[in-house]
Order: C-alpha cells, then sequence, then structure tokens
C-alpha cells in the first residue's frame, strides 16, 4: 500500500486532553501606541487602513486556540501573515500587546524574568531555521550544551547527547565540527539539541525552508517518526502547504494576523472556510488528504461480503489502489470488525474530481 502524503503521527482529538498551550484573543500590534488598537474601533480596519489610521500593524490579530498535548500543531500562511510573531509570542520572546496565554495551566503573560528563562529553556525550546550551532564544537558538544546550561554532569550528558545523536540519525558524526556537515546534518544537530531538554513541546520557525526539498523531506520524515515515536507536542511554522500537510494533525492558516481557519488537513482540504483557504488549497491532491470515512456511502444489502477492507482513516488514494488490484467494485470500510461504509467507484471518482460533498466544489 503507498505511503500516504498524512502520515497521520498520532492523531489526538483535540481538546481530549488539557491543552499544553492556550491562547485567547491575542493580539501583538507593532507600532506608537499600539496598546490602544485591540479592542478600539481601529481593531476591525484592514491593514492598510489601519496603518494609515494609526502607524501600526497588527502582526497577530485576536487569535484563540489551544495546542493539545501531543498534537503537530501547524502554523501556516503566506509571507507576513504573522507566523513568526504569533509564535514568539508564546513564550514571550515577543510580549504581546493584549490577549490571555497559558502554558500547562500557567499563565505565562504573569511569568517573572527567571520563570521565562525556564520556560524557554526547558518547556518549550525553539528550533531555528539557522540552526545557530557553536561552530568550534564538536557534533556531540553542541547537543550537550543545553544540558550544561542545566547543570547536568559532564559524564551524564555525554552519555545522554550520544543517545540523541543516535536517536536523531547522526551516529558515527559525533567528532565532526558543524562546518563539516552537510545543511540537513547541521538541522538535526539543531533538532537532537532541542530534544536534549526533554521539553514538553518543541517550536520550529521554519526549521527547513533553507533546505534542498531531497533534505527537506527527509527532514519532514524525521520530525514524524520522531513524533510518532515520543508523542511529543510540536509547533510548527511553515508557509509551504505540502509541509503542513504532510506534519500537521491540525493547521491553524492565518491572514493578515488572523486565523482564517483551523482544522485538520482534511477539513482544511475538504471543507474550505472561505475563498481565501479554496484558492490556497486548489492544487493540493484531494485524494491524498481525504479520507475514506469522509467518501464513503453507507452500505446496502449485499454490501460488505466481497471488497478489500480499509480503516477509516485510509486515504481515498490508498481506496482507489486497493479497489483497483482487487478488481472489486467497491471497498467496505471497517472500523473494528464492524462495516461502517462501503466506497465504490462513484465515490472515489467524486474526490478526485472534488465534485462530491466533500470535494472542493469550484
Ligand atoms: N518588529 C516589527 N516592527 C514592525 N512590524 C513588524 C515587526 N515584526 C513583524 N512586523 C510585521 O508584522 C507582520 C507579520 O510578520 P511576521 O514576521 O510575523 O510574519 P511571517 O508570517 O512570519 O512572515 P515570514 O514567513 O516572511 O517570516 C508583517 O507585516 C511584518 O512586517
Amino acid at each position: 500500500m503507498s505511503e500516504s502524503t498524512a502520515p497521520a503521527p498520532a492523531r489526538t482529538a483535540s481538546g481530549s486532553a488539557a491543552p499544553v498551550f492556550s491562547v485567547r484573543g491575542l493580539w501583538k500590534v507593532f507600532g506608537p501606541r499600539a496598546e490602544r488598537v485591540p479592542g478600539s474601533e481601529y481593531a476591525g480596519l484592514p491593514p492598510a487602513e489601519l496603518r494609515e489610521a494609526t502607524g501600526c500593524t497588527a502582526a497577530v490579530r485576536d487569535v484563540s486556540f489551544d495546542v493539545a498535548k501531543g498534537e503537530v500543531f501547524v502554523v501556516m500562511g503566506l509571507s507576513g501573515s504573522g507566523k513568526s510573531t504569533l509564535v514568539r509570542c508564546l513564550t514571550r520572546l515577543i510580549e504581546p500587546t493584549s490577549g490571555t496565554l497559558t502554558i500547562d495551566g500557567e499563565d505565562v503573560l504573569a511569568m517573572d524574568r527567571g520563570r521565562l528563562r525556564e520556560l524557554r529553556r526547558h518547556r518549550a525550546a525553539m528550533v531555528f531555521q539557522h540552526f545557530g550551532l557553536l561552530p568550534h564544537r564538536t557534533v556531540l558538544d553542541n547537543v550537550a550544551y543545553g544540558l550544561e546550561i542545566q547543570g547536568l554532569g559532564k559524564a551524564e550528558r555525554r552519555a545522554r547527547a550520544a543517545e540523541l545523536v543516535e536517536k536523531v540519525g547522526l551516529a558515527g558524526l559525533e567528532h565532526r565540527r558543524p562546518a563539516q556537515l552537510s545543511g540537513g546534518q547541521q538541522q538535526r544537530v539543531g533538532l537532537a539539541r532541542a530534544l536534549a531538554v526533554d521539553p514538553s513541546v518543541l517550536l520550529f520557525d521554519e526549521p527547513f525552508s533553507a533546505l534542498d526539498p531531497l533534505i527537506r523531506r527527509e527532514m519532514q520524515d524525521e520530525v514524524v517518526r520522531l513524533h510518532r515515536e515520543e508523542g511529543r507536542t510540536m509547533v510548527f511554522i511553515t508557509h509551504d502547504l505540502s509541509e503542513a500537510l504532510r506534519l500537521g494533525t491540525r493547521i491553524a492558516l492565518m491572514r493578515d494576523g488572523g486565523i482564517v481557519q483551523l482544522g485538520t488537513p482534511e477539513e482544511i482540504v475538504g471543507s474550505p472556510a472561505d475563498d481565501y483557504v479554496r484558492e490556497f488549497v486548489r492544487d493540493v491532491p484531494r485524494e491524498q488528504v481525504l479520507t475514506v470515512a469522509t467518501a464513503m456511502r453507507p452500505p446496502t444489502a449485499g454490501d460488505g461480503e466481497t471488497g478489500p477492507a480499509l480503516r477509516p482513516d485510509a486515504t481515498v488514494s490508498e481506496a482507489i489502489e486497493a479497489v483497483a488490484r482487487s478488481q472489486q467494485p467497491t471497498a467496505r470500510v471497517m472500523d473494528d470488525g464492524r462495516l461502517v461504509g462501503v466506497v465504490d467507484h462513484a465515490c472515489l471518482l467524486d474526490v478526485v474530481a472534488g465534485t462530491g460533498a466533500h470535494g472542493v466544489s469550484v
């Protein structure tokens, strides 16, 4: 069966556990007397008019969401939509203008400097596009660095660092220096270093955008694998839709500082919230994102005896392959041994053509 483009790593039902981050009515306004903008008559103005009237830019505009424990929460949008500002607000690398923000139930806006340092070092580690590696240190020592500032003894931190170097696929390169590594390998060191402090959430700021496409794909697989193995919570910024669809448990699509849609890849592609989102996802191969649970029809008499069996979260593309291989007219969608629906040629083609109830009608 072919690999799905959205490899569903531990898709936690959002809201089922206490969220890691909880954000409500968050604003970040840059410019003179920024604090007068949220909640005022200026708040609803389009960006150009807001700038004209106040000299301010609302980089983040009244945003609310939860990041569920164990999910990969992707923040996606075009350049300038507010992604970096939003994610930097989460650890107050940028100070929000207004709103509320908690991590594991603790008020981030009330944290003093010491507590904030602790938050950034141990609880919410950031992986940047420019890896910020120490050039004179070896791979192993770069990874151990995060543990050094945590106060771990030398033997212990080298042992832990060696484990992580192995985990991100760099075994054998421990003693190289960053300049002796490729971009992808350097990014793996950055990843291992962030993992070293065992944070409750990893924040990625466009970490792979400088990598060439093949290496980028490899690094995405690495993130999926790490997420699958560890179930670690991740917030991942990207402007690349296919990366978002591949990695995201849920995607927040930003435009002009606001979130225009927040949903699973399947929801974003299958039910775009407005014309902007519809245009954004227009070229996505829907059959690789939509699942048979969305495409199926109820079983009728006679269905259910033949045809290949599929899980409800199998993609339509996997279903097409299964039906084609079996040369049966339908596939059965089975959940826990129970027949929950059937996909036939018409259901599958509707998704590909975007003509069914669940396709993106244009
Ligand atoms: N320090 C600042 N002062 C004034 N305006 C800023 C500042 N930082 C960001 N902005 C503005 O806020 C908006 C959002 O910027 P931000 O960098 O968050 O977007 P982004 O989606 O991360 O973009 P990119 O993908 O290009 O990194 C932009 O209009 C930007 O010009």
